[in-house]
């Protein structure tokens, strides 16, 4: 039980250390804060305040990841080098991708509990992304890199 409770505390550490360094992830509790608290105020039901925070818990989660994958790198190898970007820009990459994600969710829900709006429109900003992606990721012979590993 000592052991769990050390292990707690150091993830509190983390925890602080990441609240404290990164606007982003600032920003991104805050926006989690205000989230649950009108899910509470608009009285969601429990499968909807489920998935919210599911999409509030996995952005913060990939921000932790990608400031870890980031420091790491700065650790390993501190100065200028392609690959190094590289890794970067995936790890933002991911931020990124579950970002669009929690937005998705949170359209379908609060768009529906507080404007009536259909689920539909959660459905265009996930077509809109996936298809930025292949849209923008597009290489002259149509098939991305051709560098797959
Ligand atoms: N050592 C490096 N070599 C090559 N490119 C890099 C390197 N460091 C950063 N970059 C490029 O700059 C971008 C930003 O990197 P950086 O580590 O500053 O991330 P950040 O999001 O600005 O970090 P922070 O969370 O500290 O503000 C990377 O995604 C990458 O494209």
């Amino acid at each position: 039980m000592k052991k769990f409770y050390r292990s707690f505390t150091y993830a509190l550490k983390g925890i602080k250390e990441l609240y404290k360094s990164q606007r982003n992830f600032r920003i991104q509790t805050n926006i989690g804060l205000l989230v649950m608290i009108m899910a509470f105020l608009l009285d969601l039901p429990g499968n909807e305040i489920m998935w919210l925070s599911f999409a509030t818990m996995i952005v913060l989660v990939m921000e932790g990841l990608n400031t870890t994958i980031e420091k790491i790198m700065d650790f390993i190898n501190p100065d200028y080098n392609p690959v190094v970007g590289i890794i970067k820009d995936i790890s933002a990459a991911m931020v990124l991708i579950a970002a669009v994600f929690s937005v998705v969710i949170g359209i379908v829900i609060f768009g529906n509990a507080i404007f009536g709006l259909s689920s539909r429109y959660g459905i265009i900003i996930a077509i809109i992304f996936l298809a930025s992606i292949k849209l923008f990721s597009r290489e002259k012979g149509g098939k991305g890199s051709g560098k797959d590993d």
